[in-house]
């Protein structure tokens, strides 16, 4: 393909009205999926089992060849290229690793560059490169058989080997499937970090909606026979899923799911009063107020956050250090709006202090903030959603 594999970076992928009838079969298991994964995008498949997501997927590399339409990476029509050269310049991964396992975890990894003709030491150079990149020390796996690994370390391996010949574009069908949640979540989180910093054109299949919203910078929906029922970004199918059966998938909770894609730094913030634990408590209490639930920060010579207090318990002390109750708990601008609601829930006030980078006070959040968050998301893609624009040749 155009920028071939060495270079890496993510190269857009065009769909165009691709089908797959199976031999024997009456009806496709994909019919008429037209799409363009954006360059440098992970995008995600999610649908229903059955729906032809991997069968889609492995159209692109063909392990499966399309009955009819066109697929092209980089504006190269894949059913032009030889197909064993395509899958050595496309990464797969797959459930359970896909490993061979009577090759050690070395082998497995550098395995395509092998096949495209690097030299030994290179190819030992990258394997040991790709490990310590999935977080596992070479000395100590390369030489092991995947049998002596764990789930999540065999599919640490397996996103390893994925990315050892650095190709532009990555398929990943439930990678992540056969490993136990929390695992699941340290992984998703280091492909995260990966892509972050390479940038390839990522295909990714699950039937977790939540590992989709995670992952995807563009979920698409598949119903029956891979019809698109909504291609967009997570934010705008949970705010306003296309149908009935999208909203379905999305599943309970769009809203608090919604809250996990926006950041504290996002959103504008509220104050409250502040003084210096040094500082009058007299006069600290007048500029609390009396108003109903009017409270005030504490701060120390740092300006992190100390205290919470209300007017009546700042007169009631000597000195501001022993006002109210402490602080117990506080956000950062980085942390999701979800993050930011549980701490508004657990504070007696039902108020969270923001940090900034230094741990310093910045601003306060609470419940009102939130929902007021949540409300204009929705009207925002609810303006959208007048204008929609649907993926050619499907009718969403
Ligand atoms: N080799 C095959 N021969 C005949 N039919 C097949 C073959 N492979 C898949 N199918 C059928 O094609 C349809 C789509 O299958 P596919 O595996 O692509 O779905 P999927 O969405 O990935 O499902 P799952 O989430 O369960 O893995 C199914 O109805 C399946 O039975």
């Amino acid at each position: 393909m155009a920028s071939g594999p060495s270079s890496g970076h993510g190269v857009e992928i065009h769909l165009d009205e691709v089908s797959k009838r199976y031999p024997g079969q009456r009806e496709s298991a994909v019919e008429s999926v037209t799409m363009t994964i954006p360059a440098g995008e992970t995008v995600v498949l999610v649908g229903p089992s059955g729906s032809g997501k991997t069968t889609t997927m492995r159209m692109i590399n063909r392990l499966i060849e399309p009955t009819s339409g066109t697929i092209t990476i980089a504006g190269q029509d894949v059913l032009g290229l030889d197909p064993d050269k395509l899958r050595r310049e496309i990464g797969y991964s797959i459930q359970q690793a896909g490993l061979f396992p009577h090759m050690t975890v070395g082998e497995n990894v550098g395995m395509v560059p092998s096949l495209v003709g690097w030299t030994k030491t290179r190819v030992a150079e990258r394997v040991d490169e790709m490990l310590d990149l999935v977080g596992l020390e070479p000395g100590q796996y390369r030489s092991r058989y995947p049998r002596q690994l764990s789930g999540g370390q065999q599919q640490r391996v397996g996103v390893a080997r994925a990315l050892a010949a650095n190709p532009p574009v990555l398929l990943m069908d439930e990678p992540f499937g056969a490993v136990d949640p929390i695992t699941r979540g340290v992984l998703q989180d280091e492909l995260m970090r990966l892509q972050a910093d390479l940038g390839k054109t990522i295909v990714f299949v699950t039937h977790d909606f939540d590992e989709a919203v995670k992952l995807g910078d563009r979920i698409a929906v598949l119903g029956d026979r891979s019809r698109i029922l909504q291609y967009d970004t997570p934010d705008a199918i949970l705010a306003n899923p296309a149908d009935d059966t999208v909203a379905g998938f999305v599943g309970a909770g769009a809203a608090l799911k919604q809250l996990t894609l926006r950041r504290v730094r996002e959103i504008e913030l509220g104050a409250v009063p502040t003084a210096s634990a040094d500082d009058s408590p007299a006069a600290f209490r007048d500029r609390i107020g009396s108003r109903r639930g009017a409270i005030g920060l504490v701060l120390d010579h740092r300006q992190r956050p100390l205290r919470w207090t209300t007017a009546r318990e700042a007169g009631a002390v000597s000195s501001l250090a022993r006002a109210g109750r402490p602080v117990e708990d506080s956000v950062s601008q980085a942390s999701t709006l979800q993050d930011a609601l549980e701490a508004i829930l657990t504070d007696d006030d039902g108020v969270a202090v923001v940090t900034g980078s230094r741990g310093e006070y910045v601003g306060v959040v609470d419940i009102d903030t939130v929902m007021n968050t949540i409300k204009s998301l929705r009207e925002e893609h609810a303006d959208e959603a007048g204008g929609r624009v649907t993926p050619a040749g499907n009718s969403a």
